[in-house]
């Protein structure tokens, strides 16, 4: 019951009344016109572009709460970094690391957006779960998030609601645990992606996509410590100097724009327009054991890459691309890791709706329909379209000479 009220409080519905339908896992579109939106493809044709422009105008309620949700968290984070305490983080039973802030981000996201679309079918596929929180050495964490939280949501001011309590924390923590899959709108979040950047004090972002009817079709990337300047090869003392931050954001046929997160005019990105790859740079993981530096340092061989790869953590990487920073991300994490897909759902629209193209080792474009996992071929490549023909064939021979036994 204590549940129930809590949500029930969020959305302004008396907690009395039956608990709201649209609180309960979406599965159904709202309206019918979200299914005619099937033509998507995630390598966007001008022809499909133009074909949906007309219903573009769909996703602009969500578009805004899905800014202002990010910034919010973002807020939340970066008070967090400045400060961090030991006890702020902490191991998950896959022993990646966890902290107050990654806990913050995923409540101010999923109160942000219930407050800002109360009457919409809410459906929320992300990273963390209440687990750990839940058990008795907890406690204290539980109450710094939650102090966090309301002292955030009191900043801004904007929402007159009274301070959650950790029950309610904790409730709104698991609004997160949706299958996602192909019927419905489904949110899609990492809270924090690149923990391990933000805990080093480097890149990390906010990331919130959208899926309809298992397509993405919105996402804002909001990157705290990426600078609006560029950060290619030539320009990586860029990432040393203080910034405000960059929030991308795209939705689909209307392209992707960067703003600052301290809200400067936005600014239409495009991905980078080479076709020579000698000139083209590249991004990987800054964590070898998240994707193969060799493998790529192969591939980026065989295609007469002449820059050194730039390294940063996160989906901050797909923002770097989007406006062109550098030409081609490369992501090969080792065998049997599975890809979810809030570590791509929100970088990939914002790389696909600034020109870029995205596809697995085999040349499949990323299925982000099928739940919480991307199911994929070896590994991930995002680059423009002129390149990816020589990318993909690159990936490939270097994969055959990795699978064959040294002499
Ligand atoms: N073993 C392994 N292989 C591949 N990927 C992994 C692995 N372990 C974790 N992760 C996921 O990587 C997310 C961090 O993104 P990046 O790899 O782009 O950042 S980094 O440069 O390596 O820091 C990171 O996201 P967050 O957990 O949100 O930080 C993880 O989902
Ligand atoms: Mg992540
Ligand atoms: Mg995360
Ligand atoms: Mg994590």
């Amino acid at each position: 019951m204590a549940s129930i009220t809590a949500v029930a409080r969020l959305v302004h519905i008396n907690p009395s009344s039956k608990l709201n339908p649209s609180l309960v896992s979406a599965t159904k579109p709202l309206f019918t016109f979200f299914s005619l939106k099937s033509s998507y493809s995630p390598i966007v044709s001008s022809s499909a572009a133009s074909l949906t422009s007309s219903r573009a105008m769909s996703y602009d309620k969500q578009l805004i709460a899905a800014k202002k949700a990010a910034s919010l968290a973002s807020l939340l984070c970066q008070n967090v970094q400045k400060g961090l305490l030991q006890s702020d983080v902490q191991s998950k039973s896959d022993k990646s690391p966890v902290t107050v802030a990654d806990y913050g981000s995923q409540v101010l996201v999923s109160f942000v957006l219930q407050q800002e679309l109360p009457s919409q079918a809410f459906s929320l596929v992300a990273e963390e779960d209440s687990g750990d929180l839940r058990k008795e050495d907890s406690q204290e964490t539980l109450q710094r998030i939650t102090k966090l939280v309301n002292d955030t949501i009191a900043s801004d001011g904007s929402y007159k609601v009274s301070p959650l309590s950790e029950s309610d924390v904790l409730t709104i923590i698991d609004c997160g645990t949706s299958e996602g899959g192909s019927n419905g709108q489904h949110w899609v979040l990492d809270p924090i992606d690149g923990t391990k950047g933000f805990l080093r004090g480097d890149q990390y972002a906010i990331a919130l996509g959208l899926l309809d009817e298992g397509k993405v079709v919105l996402g804002v990337l909001a990157c705290p410590n990426l600078p609006l300047e560029s950060i290619n090869n030539k320009n990586q003392n860029a990432l040393t100097k203080s910034s405000s931050g960059c929030l991308f954001y795209a939705q689909l046929s209307c392209g992707t724009y960067m703003e600052s997160l301290s809200g400067s005019p936005p600014v239409k990105v495009h991905v980078s327009d080479t076709e020579n790859p000698e000139e083209a740079s590249f991004f990987e993981s800054y964590e070898a054991a998240h994707s193969s530096h060799s493998l790529s340092g192969s591939i980026a061989n065989k295609l007469g890459v002449k820059a050194p790869p730039v390294r940063i953590d996160s989906q901050a990487k797909y923002g770097a691309l989007s406006r062109g920073d550098g030409a081609i991300y490369l992501r090969f994490p080792n065998k049997g890791y599975r890809e979810k897909i809030w570590d791509h759902a929100a970088g990939y629209i914002v790389v696909a709706e600034a020109g870029g193209v995205a596809s697995d080792a085999s040349g499949k474009p990323l299925d982000f329909s099928k739940g919480r996992y991307l199911d994929l071929d070896t590994g991930i490549i995002v680059t423009n379209r002129k390149l990816m023909p020589a990318v993909l064939k690159a990936v490939q021979d270097s994969l055959k000479e990795q699978a064959l036994p040294s002499l």
